[in-house]
């Protein structure tokens, strides 16, 4: 089995943070695998996931995706962008524009630049943007404004942008956390199956055990920047998830305990 994910003892601290986001983090995740990262408010879960795409710099330790080094002083290079997507946890969506719209630009970093720059896909690039809308139940809604749009089907569209990109590692920060427990299911279920369907390694972020368990096939809990276990989902403890969050810190000033 080839790997998608390879982290060395990987640490990093934002600029201005006053404690490190991620330490000592080492792990592998092959490929096709869909794995969940739990972890209270502040456990590096955001910070890991944009520094596995691309977006922070000054870490120090080894970190390989897709079978590239990732370099901690430079952006991964232009031709790799595409091969990963992410789905925001605010969805990042053109608020103006249409469902379709949106969901083509996810085909953006497979166009020639000039075709990227003028806006104007090919034929093959409408046929996967539609697959995509089809595949996330929201084919009626392509014409749509986003910003006539419900939260729910916000995060349909943000889910249908990252497959249309076609990308090999699909990485989602905390992908259903505005949605109900049903359709908070359902879009998990959504993305993790198409991940499947797609040969593709998913790693999502979470708040919520139970749903993790039940779509993901791994889980890695994290707290203040560390993986506290790693495990099978068939092999997690509930006592090792109620351990992770009953420990929380107190918040700052508030005398009362984070909760998530
Ligand atoms: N831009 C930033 N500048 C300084 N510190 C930051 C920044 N972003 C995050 N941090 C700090 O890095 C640590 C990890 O935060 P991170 O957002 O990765 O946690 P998280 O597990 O994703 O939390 P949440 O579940 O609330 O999204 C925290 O101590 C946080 O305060």
């Amino acid at each position: 089995m080839t790997t998608a994910i390879r982290i060395d003892d990987l640490n990093f601290a934002h600029p201005g943070g006053s404690v490190p986001a991620l330490e000592r983090v080492s792990l592998t995740i092959s490929t096709g695998e869909s794995v969940a990262l739990l972890g209270p408010s502040g456990a590096g879960k955001t910070t890991l996931l944009a520094l596995l795409d691309g977006r922070l710099h000054g870490w120090r330790g080894r970190v390989s995706v897709l079978g590239a080094p990732l370099d901690p002083d430079q952006p991964p290079p232009r031709a790799s962008r595409p091969d990963t997507g992410f789905v925001f946890q605010e969805f990042a969506l053109v608020e103006r524009s249409t469902v379709l719209r949106n969901v083509l630009n996810g085909r953006l970093g497979r166009m020639a630049p000039l075709r990227a720059l003028l806006g104007s896909p090919r034929p093959h690039d409408l046929d996967i943007a539609r697959t995509a809308l089809t595949d996330c139940g929201i084919a009626d809604l392509a014409e749509r404004r986003v910003d006539s749009l419900s939260g729910g089907q916000r995060q349909r569209v943000a889910i249908a942008r990252c497959l249309a990109q076609e990308p090999r590692l699909i990485l989602a920060d905390e992908p259903v956390s505005n949605l109900d427990p049903t359709r908070a299911g359902e879009v998990l279920a959504l993305l993790t199956g198409a991940a499947q369907a797609r040969g593709a390694t998913a790693l999502f972020s979470s708040h919520q055990p139970d749903l993790a368990r039940r779509f993901a096939q791994r889980i890695i809990g994290m707290r203040n920047g560390r993986i506290v276990f790693d495990v099978p989902t068939s092999e997690l403890q509930d006592e090792a998830t109620a351990a992770l969050y009953r420990e929380a810190e107190p918040m700052p000033g508030s005398g009362l305990r984070a909760v998530s």
